[in-house]
């Protein structure tokens, strides 16, 4: 695979040192000068470091151009001397990376549609795959999990960069992929990583916190997300937004150019896809819908008034991308459930059971918490903690959150990472007094699964499908889900789950 400047769209931009030669080929893209071969083309980016500070390296491995802005030009010039290759300038080098990555790697599925939000994400990007696939379209769906459906491999990132997402996209077509369904994340969205994607529509699952310590505001952070409509999605494109959300004002605002499909109970959900009723059952719920004004019926296997919400949202973008509603609804009602999200991971002998879930958010975890209580005749205990190096804020507003959703609350380390854990479950605690305290998350695990009388449940909160403990930049092997039956089988002598 090779490109000329020209291919790429980079032909006109300003540029210090030497004129590119006119047969100058380009035979690969990166943003880390660690990665870079004979002939490629140095993205250097300022992040938390200065990539400009390493174009040297870049140029010294054989780069044969490099793109950045005018301030990262100067930088590299202060280190290098005169500019030895031709260097391409941009004001946004991260936008115009992704623009040539889209140009490099050409292929896409057809149809690709982006799901952003708080949390649902993951799950309505799957719930949308699986309803491709029951109508017969070659589907793949990507994120937090990694690729799944009709191609499956494990990813790094839930929005990935974008010299990976289009090495990806292009992968999917070449596999014979026509949809595909991905997750743009707020970091992702702010940083322009989808910016070269042809998308044929999105979706907005809710807004709640998370991420304030890299976004500076609740603001920007909301404003990352439209990006996906205000900015990336083209005109006339399905835009599903949630009618029960504080921001569905504010989404429409930036979606003005896009045909607007609401849903949720919301009055305003009428001409989209309102929910009229959900009646939980243990196996599920059952959905009293309708779509355009029409009554739908639909049955889930999946546990949780918001899953029946993801659900929702799926159908929406499913039947937006052009599919048969009548189809779509059929579809539903075969939707299984995702790994880690609200999945019931084991029962104890005595009939009390547990589940795991990724709730690691203040919003995320009443919202499990509420749900979850809809099947708990008993006590609702949840195990959880809070990420190193991540959102401090969030931390007591989690705290609060399990002390009002449970009735015993256990406080472990989930991902300390280079933090203190005991200061991380300290400010938890702070907002939660009467949580116990077990650092030690597999002895958290068995303790709320020892407390379990008949009619209790158990949520394990936080990990989700994660399968790793990070420690002061160590992974330990680590899972819920395991550790869950482990704990039954230790207690009960074996798993019924
Ligand atoms: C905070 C954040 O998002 N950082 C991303 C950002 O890094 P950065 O620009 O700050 O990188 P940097 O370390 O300052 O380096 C600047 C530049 O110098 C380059 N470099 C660096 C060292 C070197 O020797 N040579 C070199 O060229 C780097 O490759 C980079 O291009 O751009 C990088 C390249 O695109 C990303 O890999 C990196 O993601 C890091 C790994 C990350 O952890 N991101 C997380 C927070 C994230 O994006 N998460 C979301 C999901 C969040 C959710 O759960 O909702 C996701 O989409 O995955
Ligand atoms: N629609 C929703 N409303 C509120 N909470 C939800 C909703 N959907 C999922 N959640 C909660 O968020 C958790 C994560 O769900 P999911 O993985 O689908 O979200 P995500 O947006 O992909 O998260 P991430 O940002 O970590 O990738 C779930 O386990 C659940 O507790
Ligand atoms: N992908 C998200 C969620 C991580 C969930 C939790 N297990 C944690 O480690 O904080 C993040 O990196 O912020
Ligand atoms: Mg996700």
């Amino acid at each position: 695979m090779a490109a000329t400047l020209a291919s790429l769209g980079l032909a006109g931009l300003d540029r210090k040192g030497p004129a590119p030669r006119p047969d100058m080929v380009i035979s690969g893209l990166c943003a880390d000068s660690r990665e870079t071969r004979p002939g490629f083309l140095f993205a250097a980016l300022k992040g938390a470091l200065d990539g400009a500070e390493f174009a040297q390296y870049a140029v010294r491995m054989g780069a044969s151009a490099v793109l950045t802005s005018a301030e990262g030009a100067e930088r590299a010039r202060a280190d290098i001397g005169d500019w030895p290759v031709p260097f391409l300038i941009d004001e946004n080098p991260r936008r115009r990376l992704a623009l040539a990555a889209a140009a490099f790697y050409g292929a896409q599925p057809e149809t690709l549609l982006a799901v952003t939000g708080t949390n649902g994400k993951t799950s309505v990007a799957s719930f949308a795959r699986q309803i491709f696939a029951a109508l017969g379209r070659r589907a793949a769906s990507f994120g937090t999990v990694g690729v799944e459906g009709a191609v499956t491999k494990p990813l790094a990132m839930t929005t990935p960069e974008p010299i990976t997402l289009h090495r990806l996209l292009a992968e999917l077509a070449d596999a014979g992929v026509t949809h595909a369904v991905m997750e743009a994340s707020s970091h992702g969205l702010a940083q322009h990583r989808l910016d070269g994607a042809r998308l044929s529509g999105g979706a907005f699952t809710n807004l709640s916190r998370d991420h304030l310590d890299y976004h500076a505001d609740f603001e920007s952070y909301l404003a990352a997300k439209l990006r996906l409509f205000s900015e990336l999605l083209p005109e006339g494109a399905p835009a599903v937004l949630n009618a029960d959300d504080s921001t569905y004002h504010q989404a429409a605002r930036a979606a003005k150019r896009q045909e607007i499909i609401p849903f949720g109970r919301d009055r305003e959900a009428a001409r989209g896809l309102r929910l009229i009723e959900a009646r939980f059952d243990a196996a599920g719920q059952e959905l009293d819908l309708e779509w355009r004004g029409a009554p739908r019926r639909v049955r889930l296997g999946l546990i949780g008034g918001f899953q029946g919400l993801n659900a929702m949202a799926a159908a929406a973008l499913v039947i937006g991308a052009g599919e048969a509603p009548d189809r779509v609804f059929e579809a539903m009602n075969r939707l299984t459930g995702v790994r880690g999200r609200m999945e019931h991971v084991a029962t104890r002998a005595n009939g009390a059971a547990i589940y795991v879930d990724y709730s690691h958010t203040p919003g995320g975890l009443s919202t499990a918490l509420a749900a979850l209580r809809l099947h708990t005749p008993g006590r609702l205990i949840v195990v959880f903690g809070a990420g190193g190096d991540r959102d401090r804020g969030k931390r007591p507003e989690m705290g609060r959150a399990a002390c009002e959703g449970s009735d015993a609350v256990i406080v472990t380390d989930d991902n300390p990472r280079g933090e203190d854990p005991a200061s991380i479950r300290a400010s938890i605690r702070a907002a939660c007094p009467n949580a116990i305290e077990i650092g030690d998350r597999a002895e958290a695990i068995l303790t709320g699964v020892d407390a379990l009388s008949p009619d209790d449940r158990l949520l394990i909160a936080g990990k989700g499908h994660e399968t790793g403990q990070t420690v002061a930049g160590v992974t330990h092997p680590f899972d819920d889900a395991e550790q869950a039956r482990a704990s039954v089988a230790a207690l009960d002598g074996e798993d019924e789950a």
